[in-house]
C-alpha cells in the first residue's frame, strides 16, 4: 500500500456537494482507503480570477494502485460527475488533482508527481499541513510560511469536508 494526497476543489453549483459526492465516490473505489480529510476552506481564484470562490480541501488515502492508475480513476471521477473543460484554471463542478504518491517523482504527459504547481497555491498547501502525518516534516513547510493567508485570500469553511 501506498500513501497518496488528493487536492479536491469545486467552484460551480452546490460545491459543498460536489465535495460530499467526490469524497462518497472515492470512498467507494475498490483499491482506495481514504485516512484524513482536511477541514474545508473557501479560497480566492487563482490563475484565472474572473470566476467564483473555490472550496478546497485535500484527502490523505492509501491505495494498492500505482500513481497513473490512481489518477486515472480521479479523471473518472471527475468526468462521471459531469466535469466539463474548457477555459484553463477556468469554473469547474469538481476537481481532483493527485499532488504526492509517496515519494515518487515524475513528469510525463500524463502525470507529473507531485503536482507541478502546488508549491505556489495556498489553497493546496494550507488544507494539506492539515493532514500531514505529525512525525514527517512538510516538504513545503518555506513555500507555505512565505504565504500571506489574507492576500491569498483563504478562509476555513467547514470543519471536515464530510462533516454533515
Ligand atoms: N499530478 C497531477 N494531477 C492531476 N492531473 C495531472 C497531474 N499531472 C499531470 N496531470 C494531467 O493534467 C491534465 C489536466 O488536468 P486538469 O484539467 O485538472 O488541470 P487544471 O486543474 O485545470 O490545472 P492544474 O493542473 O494547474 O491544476 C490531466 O488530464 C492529467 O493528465
Ligand atoms: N482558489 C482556487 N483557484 C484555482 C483552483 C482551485 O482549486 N482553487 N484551481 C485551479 C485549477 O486547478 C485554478 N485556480
Amino acid at each position: 500500500m501506498q500513501d497518496a494526497y488528493v487536492a479536491l476543489g469545486a467552484n460551480l453549483g452546490d460545491r459543498e456537494a460536489s465535495l460530499k459526492e467526490a469524497i462518497r465516490r472515492l470512498r467507494a473505489e475498490p483499491h482506495l482507503e481514504l485516512l484524513r480529510l482536511s477541514p474545508v476552506y473557501e479560497t480566492a481564484p487563482v490563475g484565472y480570477t474572473d470566476q467564483p470562490s473555490f472550496l478546497n480541501m485535500t484527502i490523505g488515502l492509501l491505495t494498492s494502485l500505482g500513481p497513473v492508475d490512481l489518477l486515472r480513476r480521479l479523471l473518472a471521477i471527475e468526468r462521471d460527475m459531469g466535469r466539463v473543460r474548457d477555459i484553463r484554471w477556468g469554473p469547474r463542478n469538481i476537481d481532483l488533482d493527485l499532488l504526492a504518491y509517496g515519494k515518487v517523482e515524475m513528469d510525463t504527459p500524463e502525470l507529473t508527481l507531485p503536482h507541478p504547481r502546488m508549491g505556489e497555491r495556498a489553497f493546496v498547501l494550507v488544507p494539506l499541513k492539515d493532514i500531514w502525518p505529525k512525525e514527517v516534516p512538510f516538504p513545503w513547510e518555506k513555500q507555505l510560511s512565505a504565504m500571506s493567508l489574507r492576500e491569498e485570500g483563504i478562509a476555513r469553511f467547514a470543519a471536515r469536508g464530510d462533516s454533515e
